[in-house]
């Protein structure tokens, strides 16, 4: 594979060129939008889902409008009835069958009206579940690059505002879709000419409607893009709040959240003129074709081609079509939004793993999956220097790999793509014989613990995990601590009443999420880097058991548990210095020996130095200028940048 789509095979598009906030500040890449057919074809799959369901819930509106359709020809019999002076007890049966036809009318509509928001919410609510699942497992790099609010609005603002749409208009103009069709058919029964006398209305709906449709798109799409902008400088600036204060900047980044909300209400102001220009149009329309009626119906009364019923009754039909032909086209507005935001949801649900792509199966497969590296390179967005640089490797299946190398040679970059986490600039990564993406693990040492109790947390990686499993893994992970009387599964980690843990014992319980989530291939950050020396003994034998049996990587600080790997990488500048096993890289007498003797005060290799006897020296520490064979400092800690 060459270097990664950024976008699946699906149609979407990435917002539009116009995007109208590239004004004050260049916004980031966003989010893709799924064009207007993938968002109907996605529409029409979810809801066939519920084909019964819908189904019954057209049949029960259908014939709640059609009970409310014969209240006009009803009311024309009245009139026709009192004109010919047919009696009381006629005119009697014909007002209890308005008043019936009303009551039936209106328990269908309610009931059919129930049941199309609770189809609608259904779906919306499985789309909402599979944006979210879709968010989760973007790639960091595509998060980063389109900003997190972009995401938030999508989950927020656009899921609200089809929620709005759902449940406010939909039943009213499906409703109102029903009782148009219905009415024309009825006028043209009681006289064509009156059918099409009211038609002559068309034009003119179908002119408005047009003009605002191909406008209200874009600005609609616009005030979305343009609100999660300036959603993102607020999110921004509250998480830099310390920076901003530190530099003095805060006049430059409330100028900068003005400037963006100005664009928003300017293009939100194009939205409210739109509209009224919109419903001016319909008002003509609705004169024109009553008009139309009423001289039709006056001329053919005037011939005797038919009653004053009739007439009545047709005048009556039309009038009812201009409640529903305004909802409906008024509604458009609210149908246009929530179109929009569907194509936002539709646009991140197509980024899913699924849609990507076959994930990587290893059914059937006894061994796990070799990892080939192939000419990788990449650069941070805002960095001139590549990180990586040409890199090529093979792990084969089932090996450990250790990544060493000075601070800042590309372990942890290396790392991330290794794990799927961004995609190579150039290169490609495989993972058995599948492509880029696969069931790949990343653990670093900043494991997040989530609010709540022990087993919540380890139940992230196994959600239908039984509490003895969980034992289990915390056993063989190590955790011997959360054993304890008194802890146990359901202990509450963190917050002001909860146990809180130390940088080692998170790591364990890193490892038995690793062993619950039981991926082939398994990619660890610095696993020990932030443990004791008494702890990364512990941690050192769980991580020889959560690698076992699967393709790991492991980005090794500490020199003993490089040896302790099948083969080891040495990256220097971001680009692969040495390789081989511990005992060959020794043999070589290059820089990974050159560590290792200054570790522990062992032979000097030809023309190198050292310092002696370090305990915990660091595989990285010390080695910062590349190409030198510099023995390290003492270990000073970790590498600093966690930027990632
Ligand atoms: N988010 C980032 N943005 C820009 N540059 C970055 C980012 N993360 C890392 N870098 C740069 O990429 C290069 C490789 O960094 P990387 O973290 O992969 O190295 P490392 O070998 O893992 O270092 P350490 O051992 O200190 O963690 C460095 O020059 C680093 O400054």
């Amino acid at each position: 594979m060459s270097s990664p789509a950024t976008v699946p095979e699906t149609d979407i598009d990435i917002a539009p060129g116009t995007d109208p906030d590239a004004g004050p500040d260049p916004t980031p890449r966003r989010l893709p939008v799924a064009t207007p057919s993938r968002t109907r074809r996605e529409i029409v799959r979810r809801l066939a889902h519920h084909r019964e369901r819908l189904t019954l819930t057209l049949l029960v509106l259908l014939a709640g409008t059609a009970a409310a359709l014969t209240t006009p020809p009803l009311l024309g019999a009245v009139v026709d009835a009192v004109v010919d002076q047919s009696g009381r007890g006629r005119i009697t049966a014909l007002g209890g069958a308005l008043v019936g036809a009303s009551l039936v009318s209106a328990a269908l509509t309610y009931l059919g009206g129930r049941m199309l928001v609770s189809l609608v919410q259904d779906t919306l609510a499985e789309l909402r579940e599979d944006v979210f699942e879709a968010a989760v497992g973007l790639p960091a790099d595509t998060l980063e690059s389109s900003g997190s609010s972009d995401v938030v609005s999508r989950v927020t603002g656009d899921v609200e505002a089809i929620s709005e749409a759902a449940s406010g208009v939909l039943p009213d103009i499906t409703g109102a879709a029903l009782t148009i069709v219905l009415t024309v058919a009825g006028l043209a029964v009681l006289d064509p000419r009156l059918a099409l006398a009211g038609l002559v209305c068309l034009p003119l709906h179908w002119y408005a409607t047009r003009r605002f449709l191909a406008r209200s798109h874009q600005v609609y799409g616009d005030i979305r893009r343009l609100e999660s902008s300036r959603g993102q400088t607020v999110i921004e600036a509250v998480r830099g709040a310390e920076t901003i204060r530190a530099y003095r900047t805060q006049d430059t980044h409330l100028t900068e959240l003005a400037d963006r909300s100005e664009l928003a209400i300017d293009r939100q102001r194009d939205g409210v003129r739109l509209r009224n220009r919109f419903y001016g149009w319909l008002n003509a329309a609705e004169f024109v074709g009553l008009a139309a009626v009423l001289a039709t119906g006056y001329a053919l009364l005037g011939q005797g081609a038919i009653t004053l019923g009739t007439a009545t009754a047709a005048a009556l039909y039309f009038h009812r079509l201009f409640g529903p032909i305004g909802l409906l086209l008024t509604s458009l507005d609210d149908i246009q939004r929530a179109t929009v935001g569907l194509a936002r949801l539709v646009g991140v649900t197509d980024l899913a793993p699924s849609h990507l792509g076959p994930a990587v199966s290893t059914a059937g497969s006894p061994l796990p999956p070799a990892i080939t590296v192939t000419g990788v390179s990449y650069t941070y967005g805002n960095a001139g220097r590549a990180a990586l640089r040409d890199v090529s490797l093979t792990v084969p299946g089932g090996a450990t790999v250790a990544l060493v190398g000075a601070s800042g040679s590309g372990k942890s970059t290396l790392a991330r793509l290794l794990a799927g986490v961004g995609r190579p600039d150039r290169g490609e990564i495989t993972v058995g014989d599948g492509p880029e993406r696969g069931p790949r693990y990343l653990v670093t040492q900043e494991v997040h613990l989530f609010g709540g109790t022990l087993a919540d947390n380890l139940r992230l990686a196994k959600p239908d995990a039984t509490d003895g499993e969980l034992l289990a893994a915390l056993r063989e992970a190590g955790a011997d601590w959360a054993l304890e009387p008194g802890r146990g599964l359901e202990a509450v980690l963190g917050g002001p009443d909860g146990t809180a843990l130390d940088d080692g014992s998170v790591q364990h319980l890193a490892l038995a999420r690793v062993l619950l989530a039981d991926p082939p291939v398994l990619v660890l950050d610095e696993p020990t880097a932030e443990s004791g020396p008494a702890s990364r003994a512990v941690l050192g034998a769980a991580l020889a058991r959560v690698t076992r049996d699967r393709t790991s990587v492991i980005v090794a600080h500490r020199l003993e548990q490089a040896r302790e790997c099948d083969h080891i990488v040495l990256l220097r500048d971001g680009q692969l210095a040495e390789e081989g096993t511990h005992e060959a890289l020794l043999a070589s007498a290059g820089e990974y020996a050159s560590l290792w003797w200054a570790y522990t005060g062992g032979p000097v290799p030809a023309g190198g130095r050292h310092t002696a006897g370090h305990s915990g020296t660091d595989a990285s520490a010390g080695a910062q200028h590349p190409g030198t064979h510099a023995a390290p400092e003492p270990n000073t800690g970790v590498g600093t940048d966690k930027e990632h």
